[in-house]
């Protein structure tokens, strides 16, 4: 798939190295590290956020990095990728793909293309991290490279699911020409899999590799309901 000047493995697994400031893996070359290890099994993208972890992933792997930068914007639910600043900031520091929130809220879907025309400008490429079908079709139509379910589950519009939003994978990759990318929700190997099957071109998988707070907490939780389960026996 060539985007831009950028090209993704088709059917490849891309890893989200990200830790937000009040995450425990947040900042030095933590994330890099994290994806020299996501290289080293073959994943063909990283996705990551913010100026340093794209600089730091830029330096220690030559692997397409789809970069964004979360900013909480006051009043506005919009929080990856809201501004043009953030688009030229992610080039510059070495993302050859931009993500941004592609999402129908607060009028975004009138005024993002102006960022998706920045970062073909500049010469990236856009994933729109979108939450339901027709944000999907009118990132298309806008001009976006690449769409993503990155947003299922998370505006107050969209189906609020523990499980990744396959059907809306399989409902973009019937209508679409670009790529279309799983994100969201993906614990298992066979979610991963599974992605693949309902059509997807290519899977993010974040949290369940990269966030290990998250990770024990599963596992944690797992042991605290059955030590209550034993004690009650
Ligand atoms: C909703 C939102 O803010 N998603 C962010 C987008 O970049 C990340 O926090 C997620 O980790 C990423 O989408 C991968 O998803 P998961 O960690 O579920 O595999």
């Amino acid at each position: 798939m060539t985007q831009a000047n950028v090209t993704i493995q088709p059917k490849g697994l891309i890893v989200s190295c990200q830790a937000l400031e009040h995450e425990p893996l947040h900042g030095g070359d933590t994330m890099a590290k994290m994806a020299v290890a996501a290289k080293s099994v073959g994943a063909v993208a990283i996705r990551t956020n913010g100026v340093n972890d794209i600089r730091r992933i830029r330096e220690a792997v030559d692997l397409p990095i789809i970069g964004l930068i979360k900013r909480d914007m006051p009043g506005s639910a919009v929080f990856i990728t809201p501004t043009v600043d953030e688009v030229t900031a992610i080039v510059e520091a070495g993302a050859g793909i931009v993500a941004m929130d592609v999402t129908d809220r607060e009028g975004r879907l009138d005024t993002v293309r102006e960022l998706i025309d920045c970062a073909h400008r500049l010469g990236a490429a856009v994933m729109a991290d979108v939450s339901t079908f027709e944000e999907g079709v009118a990132a298309e139509k806008l001009g976006a490279d690449y769409v993503g379910t990155t947003l299922s589950g998370y505006t107050p519009y969209s189906p609020q699911q523990e499980e990744p939003d396959f059907e809306l994978v399989r409902k973009l990759k019937a209508a679409l020409q670009v790529p279309v990318v799983a994100e969201g929700r993906i614990w298992t190997p066979q979610q991963a899999a599974e992605a693949l099957e309902a059509g997807a071109d290519v899977v993010v998988v974040g949290s369940a590799i990269t966030r290990p707070q998250l990770i024990a907490e599963r596992f944690a939780k797992a042991v605290a309901a059955a030590a209550g389960k034993e004690e009650k026996q």
